[in-house]
């Protein structure tokens, strides 16, 4: 039934681009939007605006920011963006940019709001505001303000310190709020977001992750033809929803490749076979890679090297795949040519960086890759949030097992060990983090945490009594955390009960670890991992 069939339509939904000026938040307005059921992408501010155009956009979207307009090299837009007949949005630094640009004010005249904010509303029928309430609560984050609208605009909103909070150009198209409607503080913020790309825009919400599975597919056929390839796959969500969709590309030219490589959880490469094969039916060659990775770690206790070490060892077990495959089929070498990830779109934004975004860590599969892979890639879910990778993995009739998994990192345990990571070492945190998994699962707190790494510290030791004698064992951490992106994450408020059972068993049944304690930090500024 893997028949190479006509090459993808030529068809780009509708887009939004979400102009980044070094926000916090351009990912969530770029998620808010789709939420909205329209399709959306970030650029950056450096892109020329004619490149902008080019992508032929639907709306634009400006965010905010950290820079003041007026202040020296602060980033800024050509004004061709606001006679280009585009609607734009602005939001903050957006929304002063664009008042600036067209002949407004904007000044920092100490009119400062940080957090929840009242926000009243003067011309409740506006494009932005109709049907809403005339008072509403808003998130503000602002130092600088706008004291006059450009010519043309009606001024929409206000609160007790900024007159212009909100301002409307319906002739021309252009919109602008001074505070972040993509926040959930923002009572009012997605209909706000909607009415702009509804009303203002004039764009119909049909953009789905259907359309998303339709497109893939048919590019996926057109780019690898007769060819063969192989999939990564984990047992994760992603490289699941990743391997499904090409498998209904493709068939049987594909076969998925479970690299077992001794950094995995108790439990977790049987799942792979139950879960996964069981419901798909895929092809799927299990690589037993443990003492090839575990000598290549041996000795290593940078946690850069060691992602570093295993990208370099995934891609080379890939490649020992391939070559059994081509050896099995009879096949020429290039005839199996492609290897299907599960990337991200946070891991595309990520490590493309925005100027002067900082290298935090390597993640395996993007930054941590070797500079002499062969494969072409195929990652059919590079455009999309997870929460939307969830969807499309339900569409597709994945068994909720999988779909609604936490994410667990392809390194594995290997970063979850800050220290050097050997077998016994393995052996001992697969025990800790089953039984904390275990409690969390029996507690029925799986889907309100997004994921709770256990760590151990394999250099700490620290002096306990157990069974009336002297311990001097090494300290487990749990690192609960909920999130709704991995961007920004905040420790999980446990129930105590919980915790203590978790403490309890660790100590009682874990040899060697005689304490236990609990990550109350949030992301930033720690991370989600430790390493
Ligand atoms: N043990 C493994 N064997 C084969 N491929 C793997 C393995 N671990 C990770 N990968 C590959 O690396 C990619 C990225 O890993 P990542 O953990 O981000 O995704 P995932 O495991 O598919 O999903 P999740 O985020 O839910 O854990 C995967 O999509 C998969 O292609
Ligand atoms: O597949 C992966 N390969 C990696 O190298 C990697 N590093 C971190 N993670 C996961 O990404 C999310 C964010 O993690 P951090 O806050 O630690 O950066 C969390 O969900 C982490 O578990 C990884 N996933
Ligand atoms: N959040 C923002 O976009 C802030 C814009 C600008 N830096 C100000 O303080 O007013
Ligand atoms: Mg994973």
């Amino acid at each position: 039934m893997a028949s190479a069939t006509p090459a993808a339509p030529d068809h780009t939904p509708d887009v939004v681009l979400v102009v980044d000026f070094g926000a916090q938040y351009a990912q969530l307005i770029a998620r808010r939007v789709r939420e909205a059921r329209v399709y959306s992408e970030i650029v950056p501010s450096t892109m020329p605006v004619e490149e902008m155009l080019a992508k032929n956009p639907k709306a634009i979207i400006l965010s905010g920011g950290p820079s003041s307009v007026y202040a020296e090299g602060a980033p800024s837009l050509d004004t061709a963006i606001f006679e280009a007949g585009v609607p734009v949005f602005g939001m903050c630094y957006g929304f002063q940019l664009m008042a600036v640009a067209l002949g407004g004010t904007v000044d920092d005249n100490g009119a400062r709001e940080y957090g929840r904010t009242a926000l009243s509303v003067s011309k409740p029928g506006s494009t932005l505001f109709e049907g809403t309430p005339t008072e509403q609560s808003v998130w503000m984050s602002h130092g600088d303000a706008c004291s006059a609208a450009p010519a043309g605009f009606a001024v929409t909103a206000s609160t007790d310190v900024v007159p212009v909070a909100a301002f409307e150009d319906d002739a021309r198209k252009l919109y602008g709020v001074q505070y972040h409607p993509e926040v959930l503080h923002s009572t009012h913020g997605q209909q706000i977001l909607e009415h702009f790309l509804y009303r203002g825009a004039g764009i119909a919400p049909d953009w789905t992750t259907t359309n998303v599975v339709e497109e893939q597919v048919a590019a996926i056929r057109a780019q690898v033809g007769t060819k063969r390839a192989i999939c990564g796959l984990s047992g994760g969500v992603d490289s699941s929803v990743a391997a499904a969709i090409v498998q209904k590309a493709i068939g049987s030219q594909l076969t998925c490749v479970y690299v077992d490589h001794g950094l995995q959880r108790k439990g977790e490469s049987e799942q792979v076979e139950k879960d996964f094969v069981a419901a798909t039916g895929v092809q799927l060659k299990v690589v037993d890679a443990e003492e090839r990775f575990l000598t290549a770690l041996a000795g290593v206790t940078d946690p850069e090297t060691k992602r570093k070490i295993i990208g370099r060892e995934f891609i080379r077990v890939f490649e020992q795949a391939q070559a059994e495959l081509v050896a099995e089929a009879g096949a020429a070498g290039e005839d199996v040519a492609f290897l299907v990830q599960g990337t991200l779109y946070p891991d595309v934004v990520e490590s493309g960086g925005g100027t002067g975004t900082a290298n935090i860590k390597s993640h395996h599969n993007v930054g941590g890759l070797p500079d002499d892979i062969e494969f072409e890639l195929i990652e059919p879910l590079r455009k999309l949030f997870k929460d939307e990778v969830r969807m499309v993995g339900q569409e597709l009739g994945l068994p909720e097992e999988i779909v609604q998994r936490q994410p667990f990192p392809g390194p594995g345990l290997g970063i979850r060990i800050v220290g050097e990571v050997t077998k016994e070492r393995l052996d001992l945190l697969r025990e800790a983090d089953f039984i904390a998994r275990e409690e969390l699962t029996a507690a029925g707190l799986d889907r309100e945490i997004w994921q709770c790494p256990v760590v151990l510290l394999a250099d700490v030791r620290s002096v306990g009594v157990q069974g009336d004698g002297r311990t001097y064992g090494h300290p487990i951490v749990l690192r609960p955390v909920s999130s709704e992106d991995a961007m920004t994450a905040d420790w999980s408020r446990l129930p105590y009960d919980v915790l203590a059972k978790i403490s309890t068993r660790i100590t009682n049944e874990v040899a060697d670890v005689n304490r236990v304690v609990l990550d109350v930090t949030s992301k930033p500024p720690g991370t989600i991992e430790w390493e």
